[in-house]
């Protein structure tokens, strides 16, 4: 068998399409485009690769973007008040605040005082409980767990009553999943394993899995013989595992991998999506997506 390849760039395009349809409409109606703050402290390389992404993607569909590029050293009570500033600023409908945060910033206090109504990353708790409680209903989701949910949708994965393991338990992306996928409801309705480092007999659970979500940050983690023939593989791993130079602009490039041998479970899994190109992408899209919906959801409240 040779698994369907689900491409998070071509999906991206019909979600930005939909966003970029939905700025127009908001400019019409409110006078300004929905507007995103990136704020990013220190200058991590991979923080500032995802940041200039997502300010490009902003770019694309049309929002008043700002960025904020705070040094390393700044106090915890500096970025605070950064935050309150757009908390209290009518022009911006989301906050993003890049993470990790360095050793000497509370990361618990920083998302908490981000306003709940411009938190497009859905990491504030109020956020993170109307998720366990409301489900797909939560004004926002966060974004990779989102995204992940329209790749299954979108390629027409059987997910109710499937069996699905999540490799990994992370706020950002195990928990939220695992919380989704159990939902009611046509498009969840799943019964969900989470596994992580502790378990015992990791590869005995994953073959069981007809959804198998890996977001364990460790290169080549999930071999074939851990994949159910058939079954729907979702990499969520991006692992910088060395570095090259383009031989077009002479820039360095990272090299990436996910956290599923690729190659060999592509002969075993139904549905795989690649690194690059999967998961990434739609976490982005779907960043959008939050923004547009803070927007409409000060406007109406
Ligand atoms: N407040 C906050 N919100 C986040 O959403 C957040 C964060 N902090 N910290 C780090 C993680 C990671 N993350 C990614 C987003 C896009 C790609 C992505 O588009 N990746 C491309 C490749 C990008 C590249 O070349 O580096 C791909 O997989 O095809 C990857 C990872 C968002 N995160």
């Amino acid at each position: 068998m040779t698994a369907k390849i689900i491409r998070g760039t071509d999906l991206r395009e019909a979600l930005l399409d939909e966003v970029a349809v939905d700025v127009l409409r908001m400019k019409e109606q409110y006078g300004r485009p929905p507007g995103l703050v990136t704020i990013l402290v220190g200058e991590n390389p991979a923080s500032l690769s995802y940041v200039s992404l997502k300010i490009k993607t902003a770019h694309r569909v049309g929002f008043k973007e700002v960025q904020e590029n705070l040094p390393e050293n700044i106090s915890e009570n500096e970025l605070l008040e950064c935050i309150k500033k757009y908390n209290n600023d009518e022009t911006i409908d989301g906050i993003l605040v890049q993470l990790p945060l360095p050793g000497h910033i509370n990361e618990g206090k920083v998302i908490e005082t981000i306003d709940p109504v411009k938190d497009v990353d859905a990491f504030h708790p109020v956020n993170v409980g109307r998720l366990m409680q409301e489900g797909a209903a939560a004004p926002f989701l966060p974004c990779t767990p989102a995204g992940i949910m329209e790749m299954l949708i979108r390629s027409e994965v059987p997910v109710a009553g499937a069996e699905v393991v999540v490799v990994g338990r992370s706020n950002i992306v195990g928990k939220p999943i695992a919380n989704l996928l159990l939902q009611k409801g046509a498009a969840a309705n799943a019964t969900v394993t989470v596994v992580h480092t502790g378990t015992r007999n990791i590869a005995e659970h994953c073959l069981r899995a007809d959804i198998l979500i890996v977001a364990a940050g460790v290169p080549n983690l999930v071999r074939p013989e851990w994949i159910k023939a058939g079954a729907c593989v979702i990499d969520v791993g991006v692992n910088r595992v060395g570095e090259s130079v383009s031989a077009v602009t002479g820039k360095k490039i990272a090299l990436l991998r996910g956290d599923v041998d690729y190659d060999a479970a592509l002969e075993v899994a139904g549905w795989i999506t690649p690194v690059p190109g999967g998961v990434g992408p739609m976490t982005i899209a779907m960043l959008m997506k939050n923004t547009v919906k803070a927007m409409k959801l000060r406007r109406t409240s």
